[in-house]
């Protein structure tokens, strides 16, 4: 996939089929939008393209990222955009709804059909609506297709609803709408050298950046993608009360993974959240906090064992 960090022409030389919207999490209901442009693309001959752009990371206008933008981009290419744009949302957000058709659709995508759902707005104080995008795409003779919104639990999914079920550990109600495992890929950094001192469990930290979402505080089991192989895990996210009494403590996130040594410090491994398990503690001693950390690691060993079982 070929992305374009600024409003550039894109390679279209038959026209494109583009997807709109700001895609934070890629969930179903975005997957949807993309899956139809891709469709329509190979049916059509011609590129299959998005249009998505970037805030700034001081940004609230749409709450903190769901994924980060690596995680954003190959969720995006695993389903066939071949033509990404994303540029700084400073460097539209003052067009109108004729120059964004004009500026945006026709001389930097060359559109010939667009997929949005029905909530799309677009053009500066987001004064355009679909129906506004029917009417001046018809003079251009560009398609215009609203995407059914994608539904859960009788009511429309969306990244809001997402981020929601995220920050109040409701993680299955998050994948489901996300039709794919959550999932991060901060870097690797130093902890403190408890893990692998005197609680004898050795931890990868991954701490969020602060544009970022950050789940529900509590234990999860995870897997993790290190060395070519998916390994199952155990994840603490929290401000470690047992180890950390201090009220302005950090919140880390830090993962056991079993039969795993190896020094990962720097890289960005991928760390897929697959269940709730239990809220974070304060334990008495480094034996009880070392005892809740294996048996988190055996429950993921167990439930990855079962859903491979299964497949
Ligand atoms: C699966 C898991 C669960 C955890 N649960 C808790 C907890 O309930 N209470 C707590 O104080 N710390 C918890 N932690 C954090 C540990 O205190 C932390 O990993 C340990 O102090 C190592 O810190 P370090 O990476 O700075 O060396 C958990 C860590 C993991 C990996
Ligand atoms: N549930 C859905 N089903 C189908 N399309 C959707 C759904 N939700 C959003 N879309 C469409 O996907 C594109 C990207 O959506 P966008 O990220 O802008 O909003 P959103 O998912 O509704 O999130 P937010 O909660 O921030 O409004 C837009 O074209 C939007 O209309």
């Amino acid at each position: 996939m070929q992305i374009y960090q600024r409003l550039t022409p894109i390679h279209a030389p038959q026209g494109s089929a583009v997807a709109l919207g700001y895609f934070d999490g890629v969930h179903c209901g975005h997957r949807a939008v993309l899956g139809a442009a891709v469709e329509c693309a190979r049916a059509g001959g011609l590129t299959a393209a998005a249009f998505t752009f970037e805030l700034p990371a001081s940004s609230t206008l749409k709450g903190g990222r769901i994924l980060s933008l690596p995680q954003k981009h190959a969720r995006v290419a695993s389903l066939g955009i071949e033509e990404y744009q994303e540029a700084p949302f400073d460097e539209f957000r003052a067009l109108t709804p004729e120059d964004f058709v004009q500026k945006v659709l026709v001389d930097c995508f060359n559109a010939k059909q667009l997929f949005c759902g029905d909530n799309f707005t677009f053009g500066a104080r987001a004064a355009g609506n679909v129906e506004r995008l029917r009417e001046l795409c018809a003079p251009l003779g560009i398609g215009v297709h609203i995407v059914p919104m994608a539904q859960y639990g009788g009511q429309t999914v969306s990244s809001t609803r997402i981020r929601a079920a995220l920050e109040e550990g409701r993680l299955d109600d998050a994948n489901a709408m996300l039709g794919t495992p959550y999932a991060i890929d901060w870097p690797v950094v130093h902890g403190k050298g408890i893990g692998s001192g005197k609680l004898g469990t050795p931890t990868l930290n991954q701490n969020y950046p602060a544009a970022a979402l950050q789940p529900c505080a509590g234990v999860y089991l995870t897997r993790i993608y290190l060395d070519g192989q998916w390994r199952p895990a155990a994840t603490g996210i929290g401000k470690r009360p047992t180890v950390d009494s201090s009220e302005n403590a950090a919140v880390t996130c830090e993962t056991f993974v079993p039969d795993f040594s190896g020094n990962v410090y720097g890289q960005q491994p991928v760390l897929e959240f697959h269940k709730y398990f239990c809220p974070v503690r304060k334990f008495n001693s480094m034996d009880e906090l070392a005892a809740l950390i294996h048996h988190a690691a055996d429950e993921s060993k167990a439930y990855f064992a079962a859903l491979n079982g299964a497949k």
